[in-house]
């Protein structure tokens, strides 16, 4: 009894000993950072999940205020806060050789979380971006504009059949909106109409299930990262997985296999991907090792995206890759991200700006203006919505201060010694920039909290690694063109019919504003739409 009593005391205290040295990490590397008690209080609330991941993130930031970068633990975990804008822009922009990843241990791409090209890393990541960031390009989203505008219509209908003088709650309105048309715009399917069958159910569902998990996407993550091994360890033996269930794999199976055999092409991003991975089965040039490295002549489309520069002076990828990349698995785990992202973000902007301009109607009007006179009487094409300069001003200032993502992440490839200081960020070790934070700065925006479009007037004045709503360098967002049209047509669609009013079963004030706080805010966005011929 009293050896194992022993035992027990001396596996308790070297565990305590362990995990006091992971808490004491950037105070034994001596860098600037919060201190312990700090940490071991942002970890409760972690565990606790009780309160939102921007108001944790913005404490850590706040905590770090004087320094141009910082040490804090996140579930034993180290991260460095970046935050200063310049050294912001040299990691994510001209050093982006040293941080060209985002995760370090993830290297079992089999879970299809991971095999997608947020998640993946180095000459995989090279390759796969460089196929699909054409996908997103103004030629190819030129085409979809149709798509949008349709599976608005439906929305609007939604409006005018349920909720007509009644108030509409915009969060679930533009989700669900948002899901149609990344399912018409991502696997073709019109899932407004019941195309699909139980499709859109499925989906949803895994979706919800998803996002539901949050804590535990974030906890993995962390342990995936920090403690690698405990990360497997529970995986294995508690099955905490975050992969994807198989029905929605199947679904998608089958859809790639019935085009296959069929020949039916659509206009959307899965057929893109079909024919990426015919591309590759094809191409004369067999995967070889060898031929890794040959160029090949590239289009003018491609061209903006296969530099040297755009790779952060790493090689731009090989046309052909040593392996097949566009698997089922992969088109599958790509066609879940851009389901996933493109659902929420889009749907946060969307929810927020409507907010935004329920609650200044002055700005409303003057958009309002700016589409009438733009659209005057015409169907939306592609070319006016790149005339709605006024609205340009209007979502960056939403996505100031509604950010859906508040934060970016890179992990560092090899040791980097941060310029004009003596300290080095070593190899492995996560960088972190808090978007959201430097969003409400007031350092870098006056009055931060005041909904003010003009900030936007002269984007030149706007300090370069501040403003980063789709992140930054060659790892940003490719789906820009592609969100930008989505937000355009919907704000035309509703502005021409509605005039939009807050109603008071919105809980004010709704100040840093991301999806998870609107989970935390109880009630979310109410408005009335009121027609406008009806004034
Ligand atoms: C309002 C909408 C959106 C916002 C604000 C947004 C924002 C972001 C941000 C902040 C990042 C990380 C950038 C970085 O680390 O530097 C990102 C990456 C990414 N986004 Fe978006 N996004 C939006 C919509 C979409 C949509 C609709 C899609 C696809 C359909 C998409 C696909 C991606 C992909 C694939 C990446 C990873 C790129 C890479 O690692 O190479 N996003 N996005």
């Amino acid at each position: 009894m009293v050896i194992i009593t022993l035992v027990l005391c001396t596996i308790i205290c070297y565990l305590c000993y362990y995990l006091y040295g992971k808490l004491r990490y950037w105070h034994n590397r001596d860098f600037p950072c919060v201190s312990t008690k700090f940490n071991l209080r942002h970890m409760k609330y972690f565990l606790l999940g009780n309160k939102p991941q921007e108001v944790l993130l913005k404490e850590i930031y706040d905590e770090l205020k004087g320094h141009k970068f910082g040490g804090y633990i996140s579930l034993f975990t180290p991260y460095i806060l970046l935050r200063d804008p310049e050294i912001i822009n040299n990691v994510l922009v001209r050093d982006f050789a040293y941080f060209e990843d985002r995760f370090n241990e993830i290297e079992d791409t089999s879970d299809t979380f991971f095999d997608n090209v947020f998640a993946m890393k180095g000459q995989h990541w090279r390759y796969v971006r460089h196929k699909l960031t054409p996908l997103f390009s103004c030629n190819k989203v030129r085409l979809m504009v149709d798509q949008v505008v349709n599976c608005c219509n439906y929305a609007i209908s939604r409006v005018e059949r349920d909720i007509q003088q009644k108030p509409a709650d915009v969060e679930n309105l533009m989700a669900s909106y948002c899901f149609s048309v990344v399912g018409s715009t991502v696997f073709g399917l019109d899932f407004d109409s019941g195309e699909g069958g139980d499709a859109k159910k499925v989906f949803l569902e895994m979706i919800d299930s998803f996002f539901k998990s949050k804590f535990l996407i974030l906890l993995s993550l962390s342990l995936k990262i920090g403690m690698p091994k405990v990360e497997f360890f529970l995986r294995k033996f508690l099955r905490l997985n975050i992969g994807a269930p198989e029905t929605c794999m199947r679904i998608l199976a089958d859809s790639i296999k019935m085009r296959e055999r069929t020949g039916y092409r659509r206009n959307d991003f899965l057929q893109l991907m079909i024919d990426l991975k015919k591309e590759e089965q094809t191409s004369t040039n067999k995967m070889s090792h060898s031929s890794a490295g040959t160029k090949r002549k590239i289009s003018e489309e491609e061209q903006d995206y296969s530099s040297k520069e755009i790779f952060g002076g790493a090689e731009p990828p090989a046309d052909n890759f040593p392996e097949k990349i566009f698997t089922d698995v992969s088109i599958f785990a790509n066609s879940f991200l851009f389901l996933s992202i493109g659902t929420n973000s889009t749907s946060c902007v969307l929810s927020f700006m409507l907010y935004e301009i329920a609650v200044n109607t002055d700005i409303q009007e003057r958009l309002r203006m700016e589409i009438d006179s733009v659209l005057a009487g015409t169907n939306i094409s592609f070319e006016c919505l790149k005339r709605l300069t006024y609205m340009d001003k209007v979502i960056a200032e939403t996505m100031r201060l509604h950010i859906p993502s508040g934060a970016l992440m890179r992990n560092c490839k090899y040791d980097y010694k941060i310029p004009g200081t003596d300290k080095v960020v070593k190899r492995g070790e996560t960088v972190v920039v808090m978007t959201s934070a430097m969003h409400h700065d007031e350092k870098y925006f006056q009055n931060p909290d005041k909904f003010d479009p003009e900030r936007f007037s002269d984007m030149r004045a706007i300090q370069k690694g501040v403003y980063l709503p789709f992140g930054c360098g060659p790892r940003m967002c490719f789906a820009i063109p592609f969100v930008m049209m989505q937000i355009k047509i919907t704000i035309c669609k509703i502005l021409s019919t509605y005039k939009l009013i807050l109603n008071d079963r919105t809980r004010q004030p709704l100040k840093i504003s991301t999806r998870d706080l609107m989970t935390h805010s109880e009630g979310g966005i109410w408005i009335d739409f009121r027609k406008r011929d009806s004034e």
